[in-house]
């Protein structure tokens, strides 16, 4: 039988003193809901202040546990962490490219990988060959990669390495993702290029990410949280590393994993006490929970690109986006029909929705469409309805709409400053934690979490999230506005998707595909609120 916990491999170094290494990996991987699996790259000789000791062990015992474990025991996702000297990075990379090509040709899974280039322990020692003085040559990796997360000291040895010397730590950066063929979260939380005393922040480089909009490709983030100043740090670099591949074997998408293993550190660490003379382990906190504890997102080099006001003005005296305000929503959203015609709209007034939107998607004039809105418009007010439009908020603001719904890639365009001195509510949708979060930062009237389901009613760049993963997100944090799910939801799926805990649910096809869209509507509301559809 196939094991129910994702199986995530670690290739690394075990650290005798129990803080970092294979050690910090197994214990974050478990705490995660993994399966942790272990490769042995070398065993040190180390404890809370020193390291006595490394010895790599031999070419074909490291082979032989590879190989052992693909025949049985095959990752959803694997970390690699400590590799002793040039000749493992060379074996290693050689058999990835090997065994995983070819894999996910067969299997159509293409199995992350995260790679953190360790050279230095924590206490300052040395963990590599002497023939690395100048930094170990991890190009042999290049395209093999989903993620490299080097510490500010190892982006300048990784660039210096590969005569990377373009100027500013964004253009430098980008050329390095380019150059290896991979993402890269480059960490502050050493003394080195990206230090800061009061926040921690990281900058995570996109090159390419499957399953995220447009919106999110190509781009660098500034990941910004308050710094702890506990001195038990020992084995973070690990513990990220280790908590992206988990987070990326249960499913989720790179960003969701980046910004969620972010958090479990800075908890780790804000929890941890010492053990030894020198700097105790993280504590290990199980899956992340708290606005608080997820990090601030901005874009870096925001001046040198196109994207949303809010992303570049986040500032720490600004906490959670600009000083913009969506009024709160007045009734409770409860079913939300999502129609695509005025027709459709009034009978689902007429029913008693107190929450609608009219998302249009083809229509034959300008004209026509500004009509429909106008006539949309007049029945919310006639109704009392929080009236939603998605999209054309231009229109929606000429004419004093309730509210508009904009999606992540629509938030490029809008003008928002526009709509909230209208007086108007916003809705935002989001695909995942990092834009949920991001969406936050808004401070808007709802959320949308999506797509739950698999849905024809629109092609997504993005998963279905699943009901776990929608459980998951509920618990992370309250956002402070409903939390409305969408994407594939009937009646037949309407207590489970209740029983994870949102707010509300917005559905299109199960409204506007019913013979009768105000009888659908009162059927799924009765369904909502007493779990039994009315006689
Ligand atoms: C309630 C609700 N949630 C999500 C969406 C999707 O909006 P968006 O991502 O902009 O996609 P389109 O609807 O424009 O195709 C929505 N409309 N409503
Ligand atoms: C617009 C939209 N955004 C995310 S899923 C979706 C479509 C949901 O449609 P349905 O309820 O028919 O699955
Ligand atoms: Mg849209």
């Amino acid at each position: 039988m196939r094991s129910a916990k994702p199986i995530v491999w670690t290739i690394a170094g075990s650290d005798s003193g129990g803080g970092a290494g294979i050690q910090a990996d197994l214990a974050t991987i478990g705490d995660l809901g993994g399966h942790g699996c272990s490769v042995i790259t070398c065993v040190t000789a180390q404890n809370s202040v020193a390291v006595n000791g490394v010895e790599p062990v031999s070419d074909a015992l490291l082979l032989n546990q590879l190989n052992t474990l693909l025949v049985d025991l095959p990752p959803k996702a694997i970390k690699i962490g400590l590799l002793a000297n040039q000749r493992q990075i060379d074996l290693l990379a050689d058999w990835l490219a090997t065994h995983f090509t070819s894999h996910a040709k067969v299997t159509g899974y293409q199995v992350p990988i995260i790679l953190d280039p360790v050279m230095v322990a924590s206490c300052g020692d040395t963990l590599v060959s002497a023939e690395a003085d100048k930094g170990l040559d991890f190009s042999p990796f290049r395209q093999l990669l989903t993620l490299m997360t080097p510490n500010g000291h190892e982006f300048e040895a990784l660039s210096a390495l590969v005569g990377n010397d373009s100027d500013g730590i964004s253009a430098k950066a980008q050329n390095l993702a380019r150059y290896l063929g991979c993402n890269l979260l480059i960490t502050g939380g050493d003394k080195g290029a990206f230090w800061q005393a009061q926040y921690a922040e990281d900058h995570f480089v996109c090159h390419r990410v499957p399953h995220t909009s447009a919106l999110h490709q190509h781009r660098g983030f500034r990941l910004s949280s308050e710094r702890s100043d506990n001195p038990n740090h020992h084995g973070s670099g690990c513990t990220l590393s280790s908590a992206i591949a988990s987070f990326l074997a249960h499913g989720l998408v790179l960003h969701d994993a980046v910004l969620l293993a972010k958090a479990y550190v800075g908890q780790g660490i804000a929890a941890a006490s010492p053990v030894g003379a020198g700097s105790g382990p993280l504590e290990r906190c199980g899956w992340p929970k708290g606005l608080k504890s997820l990090a601030k997102i901005s874009l870096i080099d925001a001046e040198n690109c196109k994207g949303p006001d809010f992303l570049r003005h986040i500032s720490h005296h600004t906490p959670y986006g600009l000083a913009l305000s969506f009024p709160a929503l007045t009734q409770p959203i409860g079913i939300y029909p999502v129609v695509g015609d005025v027709k459709t709209l009034s009978q689902v007034l007429a029913a008693g929705a107190s929450t609608v939107q009219l998302r249009i998607k083809q229509v034959s004039t300008t004209d026509e469409l500004e009509r429909q809105i106008v006539d949309a418009i007049a029945l919310g007010r006639e109704y009392g309805a929080q009236l939603f439009i998605n999209d054309h908020w231009q229109l929606a603001v000429k004419h004093g709409a309730f509210g508009v719904h904009l999606g992540q890639e629509d938030l490029f365009d809008a003008d928002l400053e526009a709509i909230a001195n209208a007086g108007m509510a916003l809705g935002l949708s989001s695909h995942g934690v990092f834009e949920m979060a991001l969406a936050c930062q808004l401070k808007p009237s709802y959320i949308a979490l999506g797509h739950i389901f698999p849905t024809p009613t629109k092609s997504m760049p993005s998963k279905a999230q699943g009901l776990e993963n929608l459980k998951h997100l509920v618990a992370l944090f309250d956002p402070g506005c409903p939390r409305v799910a969408i994407g594939g939801i009937d009646k037949s799926r309407l207590e489970a998707v209740k029983a994870t805990g949102v707010d509300a649910v917005a559905l299109v096809r199960a409204v506007t595909q019913a013979p009768s869209p105000g009888d659908a509507y009162l059927e799924l509301l009765s369904l909502w609120e007493n779990g039994d559809a009315a006689s």
